[in-house]
């Protein structure tokens, strides 16, 4: 008989039953091993999967919206971004553009990322120019020769606040001139955008080269910025630029040139003649009187710093070149159009014109107490100041701003921002918002002349720190011409208004709509008819 006790069965039956605990164990901890490798993984991924692109319209293959694009681009970007959201992202053509409109996206890319957003999306035409990246606006911010540049540009000798100080004697000039020409058309019809051009360019000329060859230089520089203006389609569909379906390109290539070689004609007579005479007269860096109708020009202070051969400041000709083709474009178009703009507003608004007035007049005197406004008097000017402020708020020269090229993908309003996108900043709109400005659209200097604690919230100056107000841009690439063109449109406009009344001609009616090109301009040019006014100098 079989001895079955229960020990005895437990016996028999232990080693089985081992191996099935052992099994279901083994099985329940590779089951949640698993489980747990999945959930890691599911958050490794989440965190590491990179946000979305920005929303925006589909568009057409290829294409993108390019066929659908308004040609104030500013607007139609204002209104994809109403429909869509403060960051949009949209194609035109082969170009990812994402463009940002609000000012806490703008502080995202132009303060928070500003070193991956601090290269510029260079376009065809400039990159066609023989020294287009050996200036300063199209170079990449890390390249050792921007940060030279911009060094030497904004120098204490040059377009710093003090550096700017030394050319009062050349601005004088060119007012008092200014004033002699206006005096001569008193009465008459005057184009005033064309009136205020030439002493821009010939202040702007004087301080980085001492203005020789001006005409020939202006020639060459109203092509270059034509071509700026342009839309060319080679920089959003670079196969047409390889079939040869250049346009712009074509024609940057033969206007550069002729810019290259009247720069050549220009430091050539620099360092044969003219270079030999001051450095004989015994001129140091150091030297900075404000008094001196000629103070060293940047050409000058740029070749004696390639003279110098310091390792730390590396400058080549093209460098120089370069330098110069930026500055001069970069500063002349957006300055008189400024003031043109300035003059329209307060042509459109005569209340404004007459406050202007009446400040100018208090602070400077009358025709028998003064001998006309200085540059002294500029700072005593607020309403004037707060009047062109204004005026750039609705009326910015480059209205999506200079385009930047992010160095590396970036995560901005939770959207992913790619490498070598295109991005655009909206401050035409941002500068026109409801949530940031009371009556956004209306004309209204005040508004930069708050007192009391509105005043100390906001900071509406120049500087580029509160995203809602940047007119010379913010960061690393910040407009290096701000304080020659700040000061050269309060002088100008405070001589005008000293010493003439302006208005628009019998009869006429202003039109002020807007064509943008290279900078965002009157369609059509601005007519008026300034009269002597009663204290009259200059
Ligand atoms: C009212 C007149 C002007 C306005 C409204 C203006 C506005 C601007 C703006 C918005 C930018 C782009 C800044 C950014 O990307 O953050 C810029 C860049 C620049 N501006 Fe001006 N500007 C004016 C006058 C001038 C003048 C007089 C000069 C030269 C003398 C000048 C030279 C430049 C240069 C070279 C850059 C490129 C800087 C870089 O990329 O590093 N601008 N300006």
């Amino acid at each position: 008989m079989e001895a079955t006790s229960p020990a005895g069965t437990l016996l028999d039956l232990r080693p089985t039953r081992c191996l099935n605990g052992l099994m279901l164990v083994t099985a329940t901890l590779a089951l949640l091993m698993a489980a747990a490798c999945y959930v890691r993984g599911k958050a490794k991924q989440q965190k590491t999967a990179a946000p979305p692109l920005p929303p925006g319209p589909l568009g057409l293959p290829l294409l993108g919206i390019l066929p659908f694009l308004n040609p104030d681009i500013h607007v139609h970007f204002a209104g994809l971004a109403a429909v869509y959201g403060p960051i949009i992202s949209v194609r035109v053509g082969r170009k990812l553009c994402i463009v940002v409109t609000s000012p806490s996206l703008a502080k995202e890319v132009l303060k928070e990322h500003d070193a991956t957003f601090a290269n510029r999306d260079v376009l065809a035409a400039a990159l066609a120019l023989p020294n287009g990246l050996h200036g300063m606006g199209w170079a990449p911010h890390g390249a050792p020769r921007w940060r030279v540049l911009r060094k030497i540009a904004m120098g204490r000798d040059m377009l710093s606040q003090t550096g700017v100080e030394r050319f009062r004697g050349l601005r004088r000039e060119e007012v008092r001139r200014l004033l002699a020409r206006t005096r001569d058309a008193v009465n008459t019809r005057v184009d005033f955008g064309e009136l205020v051009f030439g002493p821009v360019y010939n202040v702007l000329t004087g301080v980085l080269w001492g203005g020789s060859r001006r005409e020939e230089v202006l020639k060459v520089v109203e092509d270059v910025y034509e071509m700026f203006g342009k839309a060319d389609l080679s920089d959003v569909l670079p196969l047409l630029s390889r079939l040869g379906f250049q346009g712009v390109v074509r024609k940057a290539k033969k206007v550069s040139a002729i810019l290259d070689q009247t720069w050549e004609y220009i430091i050539h007579e620099r360092t044969t003649t003219q270079y030999l005479a001051i450095t004989a007269a015994g001129r140091n860096d150091d030297e900075s009187d404000i008094h001196d109708h000629k103070p060293k020009d940047l050409l000058q202070i740029m070749l004696e710093t390639m003279e110098k051969k310091d390792p730390k400041m590396p400058i080549k000709r093209e460098n120089i070149k370069g330098l110069l083709t930026d500055l001069v474009l970069a500063g002349l178009f957006t300055t008189s159009t400024i003031m043109e703009w300035a003059m329209t507003e307060m042509v459109q608004h005569p209340e404004t014109m007459r406050k202007a007035q009446e400040e100018v007049e208090r602070v400077v005197g009358n025709k028998e107490s003064s001998s006309g406004v200085e540059e002294s008097h500029v700072p005593e000017l607020h309403y004037l100041n707060a009047l062109i402020k204004e005026v750039l708020r609705l009326h910015p020269t480059t209205p999506l701003m200079l385009p930047r090229r992010p160095s590396q993908s970036a995560v901005v309003g939770g959207y992913t921002v790619p490498k070598g996108s295109c991005v655009l900043v909206n401050i035409w709109a941002i500068e026109r918002d409801p949530e940031s400005w009371d009556r956004p659209l209306e004309f209204d200097p005040e508004r930069f002349l708050a007192t009391g604690p509105a005043a100390a919230k906001c900071c509406w100056d120049y500087s580029g720190n509160d995203l809602r107000y940047f007119p010379y841009g913010s960061g690393r690439r910040i407009c290096p011409g701000m304080y020659l063109a700040d000061r050269l449109l309060c002088y100008a406009l405070a001589s005008l208004l000293h010493s003439f009344d302006w208005r628009l001609p019998q009869g006429e009616k202003l039109d002020v709509s807007t064509k943008l090109g290279a900078v965002l301009k009157k369609a059509k040019p601005l007519i008026v008819v300034p009269t002597l006014k009663q204290t009259q100098y200059g």
